[in-house]
């Protein structure tokens, strides 16, 4: 069957083999989580458990290129945010990956890194060793770069790479495809036109302007990620174990407040029903991403006081800032299209039935079209690009805001505090001219996403008191802030100021939204708050690495303040989103994480060795000790659903899809068929 079941009851291990306890365990086989798990267990004296809440999508089509637009719905959870104020009251579809190998397992393979300024910006938030040269031995430790198979398309294109920024025998591939629209070379000679150079290697620290993004694919075009790179290599140590169709329910401390254990419960069996409870010796690593990280903390009794008494949970430790400062990049989806594009464009192949032909054709030798997965290239404008004249005027309005005005209003003055040393950091970016603000991604096509990169407006990720269980309620506060509309609004301009480039009107460009009529910044501002939505899949920041008095929640050495033998591996340390796709970061934090425990576990550091009963955080589950009986999963498989391709390819906006599928646009940014 499409999951591959034979190869999944191997992989997993079962329920009643588990240990009574493990050296590590990491909750959440994502992405991070994979990449911390085979780190932790090359050393073969150290047992290392990871409990992963899905199970492993082994559709055959999942490690293709067409993959990457998919976002198949079984392996995701099933979440929705709260209505947006900010951009009209509508919802947005909540991305978290469900799936052995996490977001990695099902992204869009876009791998690019953010600017320098991106990740020292982390660092001047009191994150010493977390600045872009802190962080480049990781990228590069984590990745290898493959010579394009395709010199020819290589040289015609002049996409440029600079392999010293990468590694040569780390885990996850890199390479560009086959394949660029000869619309794109176009695109990249208007950028030059309007102020926006080409960089020679965006992934050197110099991701702002025009670039080339490889993407995370094998020589063969095969999605290179956590699950094939970091797992299935390591999985046959004896020293490591993944247990699937597994919840991590909460994270049990000692009198002391060392986190001892983990409660989990099988995926689909009744809140309250027989629970397990599995011993760390060393440590608990949270990588559960950015929606279950903070939601688990709270669970445990790590969180803001406020809302575990509401909840009946007892207080371990009080850390406000569990949940907040929830980034992503919102994105307006700005449509025109090309009266005289060039053959052959994205379209093409939809009107064009020998080229659609020869398309299918090439992919035979795993070429053309059908290579690329999202893209491979980037506009990350500066503000000093986009809006010459007026970005000084948004700095003052921001620095001149009152910052409780629009900030959650749970915030307390420790996080408060935290988010004014954003906003000075922030602030300070808009005003650079090496740092993007705005991402215009773009392939030969005339439409595209204007993904806001640097948003000042923040959200939360809050437990619900009356169901801890149930999906947390998610609040982006999109464009709550008038600064991130202000910002929006610049990069509308200035797309239109790119589609009037020289160089751009042979393609004869014309405007269908907003619409050549809307010019004045409040007709602008209902655009924007019409056409954006939430998320890009790019959330993070839900458990902050920043001091604690400014509302942190974990240190620079990733690990929980206030307690023990407990950190965070995943997304959500990251304090301030940087201006890039989120998975080649996560990486460079993870083997960093990685390193980081291996380090204090040697050093005879927190988190110690001591061992005392857990305290149980709740009463309503009942703990169950591990058994040697052999049983077979009783986690329920999600049941099949048939994906179809999405016609088009790039970014093309709303895509044709083959009958019987309907196409769905999942947000401004992708599409896909159901
Ligand atoms: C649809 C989509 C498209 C994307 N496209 C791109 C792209 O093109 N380029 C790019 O750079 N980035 C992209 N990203 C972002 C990137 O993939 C993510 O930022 C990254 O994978 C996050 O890694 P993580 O380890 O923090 O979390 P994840 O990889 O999400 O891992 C978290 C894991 O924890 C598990 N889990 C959750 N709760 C529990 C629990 N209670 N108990 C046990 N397990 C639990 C989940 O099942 C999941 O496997 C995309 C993300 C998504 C979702």
């Amino acid at each position: 069957t499409y999951l591959g079941r034979d190869e999944l009851m191997r992989r997993q291990i079962d329920p009643g083999a588990l240990k009574a306890a493990y050296d590590y365990i990491v909750v959440g086989g994502g992405q991070s989580g994979l990449v911390i798990a085979n780190r932790l267990s090359e050393d073969a004296t150290k047992t290392v458990l990871v409990v992963e809440y899905g199970t492993f999508d082994d559709t055959p089509g999942q490690v293709e290129p067409s993959s990457a637009t998919n976002y198949p719905a079984r392996d995701l959870f099933n979440v929705t945010s709260v209505p947006q104020p900010g951009i009209g009251n509508k919802t947005g579809t909540v991305y978290a990956a469900a799936v052995v190998g996490g977001g990695s397992t099902i992204n869009g393979m876009l791998f690019d890194r953010g600017s320098a300024e991106d990740y020292d910006n982390w660092e001047k938030l009191g994150n010493a060793g977390w600045g872009f040269s802190g962080l480049l031995p990781y990228f590069k430790k984590s990745t290898r770069f493959n010579t394009p198979i395709d010199p020819a398309v290589v040289a015609d294109a002049n996409i440029t790479w600079d392999t010293s920024v990468y590694g040569t025998d780390g885990p996850v591939q890199v390479t560009y495809p086959p394949w660029v629209w000869p619309g794109t070379k176009i695109q990249f000679q208007a950028f030059n036109e309007v102020g926006v150079p080409t960089q020679v290697e965006a992934a050197a620290g110099k991701s702002y302007n025009a670039f080339w993004v490889p993407s995370n694919v094998d020589p063969n075009g095969r999605r290179s990620y956590a699950r094939n790179q970091y797992f299935d290599p390591a999985k046959s140590r004896p020293n490591l174990s993944l247990l699937v169709n597994y919840r991590v329910n909460e994270v049990l401390f000692s009198s002391a407040k060392r986190a001892q254990s983990v409660r989990i419960q099988a995926r689909g069996t009744a809140n309250g029903a027989a629970t397990i409870t599995v011993n760390a010796n060393t440590e608990i690593v949270l990588c559960a991403g950015w929606l279950h990280t903070p939601h688990i903390l709270q669970r445990s009794g790590v969180g803001p006081k406020a809302l575990l008494t509401a909840a009946g949970i007892p207080v371990i430790s009080d850390l406000p800032g569990v949940g907040s400062n929830l980034q992503d990049h919102p994105a307006a989806f700005i449509q025109f299209a090309y009266r005289t594009d060039v053959f052959p464009n994205p379209s093409s192949a939809q009107t064009n039935a020998t080229f659609a032909a020869w398309v299918q054709q090439q992919w035979t030798q795993r070429k053309g079209p059908l290579s690329v997965t999202t893209g491979n290239s980037l506009g990350t404008i500066p503000l000093t690009t986009m809006n010459p004249t007026g970005y000084q005027d948004i700095i003052t309005k921001a620095l001149a805001q009152t910052p409780a005005t629009y900030l959650p209003k749970t915030y307390t003055a420790e996080q408060l505090s935290g988010f004014v040393e954003q906003r000075k950091i922030l602030t300070a970016s808009y005003g650079s001219s090496t740092n993007g603000i705005f991402e215009i991604p773009f392939s030969g096509g005339a439409s595209t996403a204007l993904c806001l990169d640097k948003p000042m407006s923040r959200g939360t990720v809050t437990l619900r008191t009356t169901d801890r269980y149930a999906e947390p309620s998610i609040d982006y506060n999109t464009n709550i802030n008038p600064v991130d509309v202000d910002l929006t609004i610049s990069a509308a301009r200035f797309y239109r100021r790119w589609m009037a480039a020289p160089s751009m009107q042979q393609l004869g460009p014309t405007e269908q939204s907003p619409g050549t009529s809307l010019t004045t910044d409040a007709q602008l501002s209902t655009w924007v708050s019409s056409s954006m939505g939430s998320s890009t899949a790019h959330a993070c920041c839900t458990s902050a690495m920043m001091p604690q008095n400014l509302g942190g929640v974990v240190s620079p050495e990733l690990l929980v303040y206030g307690v023990t033998g407990l950190s965070v591996g995943d997304i959500s340390v990251i304090p301030l989103i940087p201006a890039t796709h989120t998975c080649a970061t996560v990486y460079a934090i993870a083997e960093k994480a990685a390193d980081l425990i291996k380090t204090r576990a040697a050093s005879g550091g927190d988190p110690g060795t001591t061992s005392s009963t857990p305290t149980s955080t709740t009463t309503s589950t009942t703990s169950q000790p591990p058994t040697t009986t052999t049983t077979t999963t009783t986690a329920p498989v999600p049941t099949q659903t048939h994906w179809g391709q999405c016609g088009g390819q790039g970014w093309q906006g709303p895509r044709v899809c083959a009958s019987p599928f309907t196409c769905q646009v999942l947000n401004p940014f992708y599409s896909q068929c159901l």
